[in-house]
């Protein structure tokens, strides 16, 4: 059963990994905030008060990107980001359409296994990314 959650909890930010079917992982470029612009990251958003994290994935994955995506299941782990906030991961697939950076981003590049640290991602991403590539080899 879901538990209520109380103002001192952190928001959660969510985030989705996902794959092509070759194997490539998707990256985005934030082109906001300016502290942020620039730098990659996975695609996601806030889960807003009283929404599952699934169905915020789902609704930023749909906002940002204009593809129908379902979480798969969630990378193990939480990663803090800005104070009072943390990072949540899940394997998503997508249903329909193609990735295209409509909101918060201004590239989306899809990285191979060889790639992946080709670009600059957000710091606090790094220790997620390297937990998703981890599940991925495994
Ligand atoms: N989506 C996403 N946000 C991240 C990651 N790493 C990281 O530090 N963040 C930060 C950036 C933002 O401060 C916050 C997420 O905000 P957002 O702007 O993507 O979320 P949102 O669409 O719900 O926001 P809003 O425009 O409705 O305010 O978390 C990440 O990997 N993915």
């Amino acid at each position: 059963m879901p538990t209520a959650s109380s103002p001192s909890d952190p928001v959660v930010v969510v985030a989705a990994a996902l794959y092509d079917d070759g194997g490539r992982l998707l990256a985005a470029r934030r082109s906001a905030p300016p502290d942020l612009a620039g730098r990659w990251e996975l695609p996601g958003g806030k889960v807003e008060p009283g929404e599952s994290p699934e169905h915020a994935l789902a609704r930023e994955l749909r906002e940002e990107l204009g593809i129908a995506a379902v979480p798969v299941d969630r990378v193990p782990g939480e990663w803090p980001l800005k104070p009072g906030y943390v990072l949540q991961v899940w394997r998503s697939r997508v249903l329909s359409g193609t990735p295209r950076p409509l909101q918060d981003h201004d590239e989306l590049r899809w990285l191979t296994p060889d790639e992946i640290w080709s670009v600059d991602w957000l710091d606090q991403d790094v220790p997620a990314v390297k937990e998703v590539l981890g599940r991925e080899t495994s």
